[in-house]
């Protein structure tokens, strides 16, 4: 395998020594050479905690298609993007500069983790910011389903006074099965039960069920029991396609299928077969194959060829992919995915990275000349030796390395370096057989 080289040169000068010692802001290099590109209206937090880091940022309401995104993603060194921007492995290997990305959601499907772990880029993303948001979405969307509300709606706003009992229902004593019961899943089932449902679960893995909720052995057993099913797993090999003809049928004459997860895992045209011969008294989808770039008028047939008969089924209620979309759940995101970018830009910490080995060093006290040096490689043996070797000459105050795959990522704190070491040291650990990207920060 050829080593690629994605190396950060440093600045050469350091401030002067400070007679009490406090844990020291580390910087890369003149922060205000950090360019960070922030596409689809991240919220204002992420990007004004960004700017007070003196970062140079640029953010776009929407996702930009491929040709554009990848003449921008060669010039920066952070890029935050949503659901709809798609980091490819083409597009990384454009992203010279790029050190990390910031996923402003839970979903990282839309990125090529590997293809990024093997260039020395980490990818954090926020795991639970938005869970309450979406499960509170699914709780409406189970009230509204089982009282048609979308459709009294939709004929009020038309004129048309249908007020009808049959067929609705009240959501107490029914039966709720979550397929994938991790933040949202587990969220969900709490507030289900709070409503009177019986709840059931599917996952792949063993869980601690919540309240009284259980957990069932298999996606049929849950099919054919549930009275409203909803799908909250994440974009998988396993999870494509995961509900289709035959899992419909599975499901119970006259219940109701959600899908706030991805629009991958749901097949559309059985789902409409289902809803057209009333197997299913309705579904609420939130996510789609394939979703619009931004906002404006494009929910039609060119963009998934089976729209219009969905949009003639009765009891439906179609959401543009706002499972997440609150002030509250964005906030919390911006928060969360900003500072994680800014301390892996700052200070190397890949706690929480999807993608990269995680590890941490306690912070270094603000006296002179200790510099971090940050190695990621790929986890060949006797690379640590090497690197000792070079370090040798200096005092190796803390040490952390931890591999995940064929990537293995390195931090060391070195004290009483002095401001020509600093080139030496990068140029031997940057040159070493094995190096993916170093840099130093201090
Ligand atoms: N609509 C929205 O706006 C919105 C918002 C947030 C998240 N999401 C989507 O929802 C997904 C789930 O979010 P989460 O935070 O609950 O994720 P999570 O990782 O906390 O939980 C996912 C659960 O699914 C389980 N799982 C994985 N593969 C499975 C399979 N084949 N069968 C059964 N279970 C399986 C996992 O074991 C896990 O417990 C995200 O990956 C994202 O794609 C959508
Ligand atoms: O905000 C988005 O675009 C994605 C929301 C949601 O699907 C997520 O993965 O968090």
């Amino acid at each position: 395998m050829s080593l690629e080289v994605a190396s950060t040169v440093v600045r050469l000068t350091r401030s002067s020594s400070f007679t009490h010692s406090h844990p020291k802001a580390l910087k890369p290099f003149d922060s205000g050479e950090i360019k960070i590109l922030l596409l689809e209206n991240v919220n204002q937090r992420g990007i004004s905690l960004l700017e007070k880091e003196g970062y140079q940022v640029e953010s776009i309401k929407k996702a930009l298609p491929e040709d554009v995104l990848i003449e921008k993603i060669r010039d920066v060194h952070a890029i935050g993007i949503r659901s709809k921007t798609k980091l490819t492995k083409k597009v990384i290997q454009e992203a010279k500069k790029l050190l990390v990305i910031g996923c402003f959601c839970i979903g990282t499907n839309q990125v090529d983790l590997e293809a990024a772990a093997n260039r020395g880029i980490a990818v954090f993303n926020s795991p639970f910011s938005n869970s309450r948001s979406v499960a509170e979405l699914i709780i409406a969307e189970i009230i509204s389903l089982s009282r048609q509300l979308g459709d009294r709606n939709i004929e009020l706003h038309q004129g048309n006074w249908n007020k009808v009992s049959s067929q609705c229902y009240e959501i107490r004593g029914k039966t709720l099965g979550i397929v994938g019961y991790g933040h949202i899943g587990s969220q969900l089932s709490v507030l289900a039960e709070a409503m009177g449902m019986t709840v059931f679960f599917h996952d792949i893995i063993q869980l601690m069920p919540m309240g009284t909720a259980k957990q069932v052995n298999t996606l049929y057993e849950l099919l054919e029991r549930s009275d409203f099913v909803s799908l909250h797993v994440p974009e998988t090999e396993e999870t494509k396609n995961m509900i289709g003809e035959e899992e419909i049928a599975r499901m119970k004459k006259g219940s109701y299928l959600i899908n706030a997860s991805r629009g991958t895992i749901v097949q559309i045209p059985p789902l409409i077969k289902a809803l057209q011969n009333g197997h299913l008294l309705g579904a609420a989808i939130d996510v789609f194959p394939k979703e619009p770039a931004s906002n404006g008028q494009f929910y039609n047939n060119e963009l998934n060829s089976w729209t219009s008969d969905l949009l003639a089924c009765k009891n439906v209620i179609l959401t543009p992919h706002i499972g997440g979309s609150t002030e509250e759940a964005q906030y919390m995101i911006g928060a969360e995915v900003g500072a994680a970018i800014i301390k892996y830009i700052n200070c190397g910490t890949s706690i929480g990275a999807v993608n990269f080995p995680e590890i941490d060093l306690r912070a270094i006290q603000d006296t002179d000349k200790t510099i971090r040096l940050l190695f990621c490689h790929y986890n060949v043996p006797g690379v640590l030796r090497e690197i000792n070797e070079i370090l040798s000459d200096h005092n190796v105050d803390k040490q952390y390395s931890d591999s995940r795959g064929n990537i293995a990522y390195m931090m060391a704190d070195i004290s009483n370096v002095d401001d020509q070491d600093i080139r030496k040291i990068y140029e031997t650990v940057s040159s070493n057989r094995a190096n993916i990207s170093t840099r130093i920060v201090y």
